[in-house]
């Protein structure tokens, strides 16, 4: 059974873009059942962003992966994820994968790891569109050009006949963004699109995230380690730890006024928000994490 949050739709003519409602994530692993995301309820409308800060492994990547609907197969998502209304959780995968192909669309870390190293970006580009638009070869082949020019690498630069080797950092991440962009998503999920970049090139790519993001009315939920990058780029914040959400909020609010010592420490530790003290503070992440704690008191 399809549900529907009819709350939401009660309230207003449109449901928003994006919606979670108790959304966790379970692993059984070696006969063990380990809880990864607790509880994470978010909202997320067209033409805002959302961040999701925290440190490597407190859960940002799996909160996504259960939006999207690409968990690998140890994890299990529970609770509800509404994309413009309906619960994805509860669609049969043949459902969710015409939902989540071409309307939900996810820009990794490591565009390497992504794209295919074998195959031209043209040829990579083209297939979704004939999949999911239904555009014959010619005509994705000039929308991937038009969309290449549309991320900053013009028609001139003849791109479609290179491979992924032959291009900078900066240039793939265009190309991912452009692929992400090629069946006109209406949802972006960016899981860390520029650690692997130098600071100016950093810069140049969230822009061009967010300019798409007015351009095409479309929602973005950024992830990073970086609050810092999360305070300048995010309209809304949640502050993940041990995958429980320790506090969440417009981030001008939360960054101005933390009301969670462990974002206090977050806010400190990130030199380009706030003072810079001459030595970085060392956050007691145990102090704060709910999985450190019954860690503690098991032993
Ligand atoms: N394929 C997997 N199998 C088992 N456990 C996993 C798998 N992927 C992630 N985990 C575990 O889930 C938890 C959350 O991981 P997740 O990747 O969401 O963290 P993250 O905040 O995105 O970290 P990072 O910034 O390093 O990517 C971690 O404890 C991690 O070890």
């Amino acid at each position: 059974m399809v549900t529907t949050a009819t709350d939401v739709t009660a309230a207003g003519p449109q449901p928003p873009l994006l919606r979670t409602e108790n959304l966790s994530v379970c692993i059984d692993s070696h006969g063990e059942r380990n809880t990864v995301v607790s509880d994470v309820n978010l909202e997320l409308t067209a033409g805002r962003t959302i961040g999701i800060v925290g440190e490597s492994g407190s859960g940002k990547s799996m909160t996504a992966a259960a939006i999207m609907g690409i968990l690998p197969p140890v994890a299990t998502a529970q609770g509800r994820v509404f994309y413009q209304g309906t619960d994805l959780l509860t669609l049969d995968d043949k459902a969710r994968r015409a939902i989540s192909g071409p309307e939900l669309a996810y820009i990794f870390q490591e565009p390497m790891s992504a794209l295919h190293p074998m195959l031209s970006i043209g040829a990579q580009m083209i297939r979704p569109m004939r999949i999911h638009l239904g555009l014959s070869k010619r005509e994705a082949r000039e929308r991937s050009a038009e969309l290449l020019d549309q991320v900053g690498i013009p028609k001139s630069r003849g791109l479609l006949g290179a491979y992924v080797h032959q291009l900078s950092g900066g240039m793939r991440q265009r190309v991912m963004i452009a692929m992400a962009i090629s069946c006109q998503p209406a949802l972006l999920l960016a899981d860390e699109p520029t650690t692997a970049l130098d600071a100016a090139v950093q810069k140049q790519i969230l822009e061009l995230l967010l300019d798409l993001r007015d351009q095409l009315g479309l929602g973005l939920v950024l992830i990073s380690h970086d609050l810092g990058l999360i305070s300048r780029y995010a309209d809304d914040v949640l502050v993940m730890l041990d995958g429980d959400v320790m506090e969440q909020g417009p981030t001008a609010d939360v960054v101005a006024n933390p009301t969670h010592p462990y974002t206090r420490g977050l806010i400190e530790s990130a030199p380009r928000i706030g003072h810079v003290p001459r030595r970085l503070p060392t956050i007691d992440r145990a102090k704060f994490s709910t999985r450190a704690l019954a860690d503690k008191e098991a032993r």
